[in-house]
């Protein structure tokens, strides 16, 4: 089942929460929705889902205008960050609800509905727990249990509301891989909340980034970390830290000196260098064009962050470095730039380079 939506318009009184939003998700495609918060990804979800009526626009499931169905005919499964399961139900009768509460006509019989949930339970691998209640389970058990209730209807889509949010870093992490492979073996079209980059790049087939009620970039994670088609995509996916420059004939100014990055192709006038932390490199502060004080360092997993001062504005330069780089707080430095990535004020189209030593 492929969806289509196009020029989605969704206002909160005075305020545009969705501002025209297209986008093409494919038959089986596992996408992200990411952005900061207040972004409109929960309100795109709901809009698909059928929870909130927007004020213009298209939702196609297939060829089928689904804006003139219901939350229950667009048949969707839906998985919150706060699990909402039915305190008083079994983990077995929490799977089972949405296959008993359909009509007679569309109803299986109850051998059916066990069989199915027992097939469930077996894929989210929590065969045996059945008979629990959802307070006997942990976090991410009932997460697993929201998700296979989400199955049970064999839903057309698959809506997932940062179904992760409220639980610890490293079972986050287990339960994105858990969740790939069973988007692998059910191969459902599903579409995935989320404000955290590191889970939609390792998640999903592609990203939308969204940003104020517009999406800035689709693409496979690659494509948004790799070639970033807006300065805010740069900025929220991955770290970088920038300098404010002048263009002046593909030359890159900074306070009035080139800086030896090659040709910036970019037109004349005020811009920024935006530079990701491993792409800087430390240099002899005597020979090269940018230098400044370490101002702080600190551990960052297997390696150094150095935060650096440059130029008058004692503009900000992050640099990763290896744990074993010996530099201080306080030391004079040199910087070089392995790649970067210019926006004019006028913030389209980007440039992205590969610095070349002058
Ligand atoms: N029912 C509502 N009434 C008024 N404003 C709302 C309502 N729901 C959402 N908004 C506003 O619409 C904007 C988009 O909200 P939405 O929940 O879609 O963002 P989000 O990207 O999912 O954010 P978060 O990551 O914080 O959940 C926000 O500015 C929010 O304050």
């Amino acid at each position: 089942m492929d969806l289509k939506i196009r020029d989605l318009h969704k206002d909160y009184g005075q305020f545009p929460a969705l501002n025209g939003v297209s986008l093409d998700i494919r038959s089986g495609e596992l996408i992200a929705l990411l952005g900061p918060s207040g972004s409109g990804k929960t309100t795109l979800l709901r809009a698909i889902a059928g929870l909130e009526i927007p004020e213009r626009g298209q939702i196609l499931f297939g060829d089928e205008d689904a804006l003139s169905k219901s939350v229950q005919e667009r048949n969707v499964g839906f998985v919150f960050q706060h699990y909402a399961l039915f305190r008083h139900m079994k983990v077995f009768d929490n799977i089972a609800f949405g296959l008993r509460v359909r009509g007679r006509a569309r109803r299986p019989a109850e051998a059916e509905i066990a069989k199915k949930v027992r097939e469930l339970l077996d894929l989210v691998q929590l065969s045996g727990l059945e008979a629990r209640y959802p307070a006997q389970l942990s976090g991410g058990q009932r997460q697993r249990v929201a998700l296979a209730r989400a199955l049970a209807i064999e839903p057309q889509v698959l809506l997932l509301d940062e179904p992760f949010g409220a639980l610890d870093a490293q079972v986050r992490k287990e339960l994105r891989r858990w969740l790939r492979a069973i988007h692998d073996e059910t191969g459902h079209t599903t579409v995935f909340v989320t404000h955290d980059q590191d889970e939609a790049l390792e998640l999903a087939d592609r990203v939308a980034v969204l940003n104020k009620g517009n999406i800035e970039q689709v693409g496979t994670p690659d494509d948004v970390y790799d070639r970033p088609e807006t300065p805010f995509v740069y900025a929220f996916i991955g770290d970088s830290t920038s300098l404010p420059v002048t263009i002046e004939q593909g030359r890159a100014l900074f306070e009035g000196s080139p800086l030896p990055i090659g040709a910036v192709d970019s037109p004349d006038g005020p811009s920024r260098i935006h530079i990701r932390p491993q792409d800087v490199t430390l240099a002899n502060p005597d020979d090269a064009a940018v230098h400044g004080e370490i101002i702080g360092l600190r551990r960052s997993g297997a390696h150094r962050r150095a935060d650096v001062c440059v130029g008058k504005a004692r503009s900000r330069i992050e640099a990763l470095l290896s744990p074993e780089t010996d530099v201080s707080v306080g030391e004079r430095v040199g910087l070089a730039f392995k790649g970067f990535a210019a926006y004019p004020q006028d913030p389209t189209p980007p440039k992205l380079g590969l610095a070349r030593a002058a």
